[in-house]
């Protein structure tokens, strides 16, 4: 059985008068991933911004991990184990993998009574992390900013990973990659979700949504317009969703591809 992860029931949000969301229901199980996708201005980023406490909704609920849920700020739905990981944009360039590795909750060893950042052990650590992930950066002490977009990604997946992230949120994560970077890129997400990892990912490439969901969620005007397993749609149904020539909640729709 899935064990459920968060749950959003009938999440609403308007920007003075205009109505983002208009009742979202949906859930996302441990290990699951999900394609959230939509037309521009469906309400995706919207809907992200709240779970990763960015925007606080207007109405409704959230339940994460089964105790209700309702974040302030990015850093409370952080401390909770949900983040946003946009590409480069939380790694500082000008120090090295290790340093941005361990930002903030870096280790020391006393020499002298004193306090000193304990190198060898952070470094070893990384190096850990980063080989069970199959990431592989030439030096742990490049600068983070001669690393490639999908060097970047991958550090940051790594470092949620590391740190007991359990839902990790990914807005267009591979609008900025090329085709071998972007491969890498599923192929991690996949192995993030193999750990018990929730995943939303927002994409407008359908293949890529194909190659790495397990569920779509499609989101148009603001409402939840199709809910499916990704095994039993295809591209035609749910650009069918996306458009508005599916009906919503539809289920699995045979014969929607003619
Ligand atoms: N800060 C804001 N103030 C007013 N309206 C907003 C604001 N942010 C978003 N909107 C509106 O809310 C609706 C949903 O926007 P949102 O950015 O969530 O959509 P989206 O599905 O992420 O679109 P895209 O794929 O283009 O990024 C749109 O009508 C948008 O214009």
């Amino acid at each position: 059985m899935t064990e459920e992860l968060l749950t959003l029931d009938n999440i609403t949000k308007s920007y003075g008068a205009v109505q983002a969301l208009r009742g979202v229901s949906f859930s996302i199980a441990k290990g699951e991933v999900i394609a959230l996708l939509g037309d521009n201005g469906a309400g995706k980023s919207t809907l992200v911004k709240i779970i990763s406490g960015g925007l606080e909704a207007s109405s409704g609920s959230m339940r994460f991990e089964g105790r209700d849920f309702r974040p302030k700020s990015p850093s409370e739905a952080k401390a909770a184990g949900i983040e946003t990981v946009y590409q480069d944009l939380s790694l500082c360039t000008n120090v090295d993998v290790v340093a941005n590795f361990f930002m903030g909750r870096e280790l020391t060893r006393p020499v002298m009574g004193i306090k000193v950042l304990d190198e060898a052990r952070m470094e070893e650590q990384v190096a850990k992390a980063l080989a069970s992930a199959g990431t592989r950066i030439p030096s742990l002490r490049t600068k983070v900013e001669h690393l490639s977009g999908g060097q970047r990604q991958a550090i940051e997946l790594n470092r949620f990973v590391h740190w007991g992230g359990k839902l990790v949120l990914l807005d267009e994560p591979f609008a900025a990659l090329g085709v071998e970077q972007t491969k890498r890129g599923l192929e991690m997400i996949r192995q993030v979700a193999a750990q018990g990892i929730g995943v939303v990912i927002i994409t407008h490439i359908m293949q890529q949504a194909f190659q790495v969901a397990d569920r779509m969620v499609v989101i148009r005007q603001g409402v939840v317009a199709g809910d499916v397993p990704t095994k039993q749609t295809n591209a035609d149904a749910v650009i069918g969703m996306i458009t508005g020539e599916t009906l919503a909640g539809a289920g699995p729709v045979a014969g929607a591809g003619e």
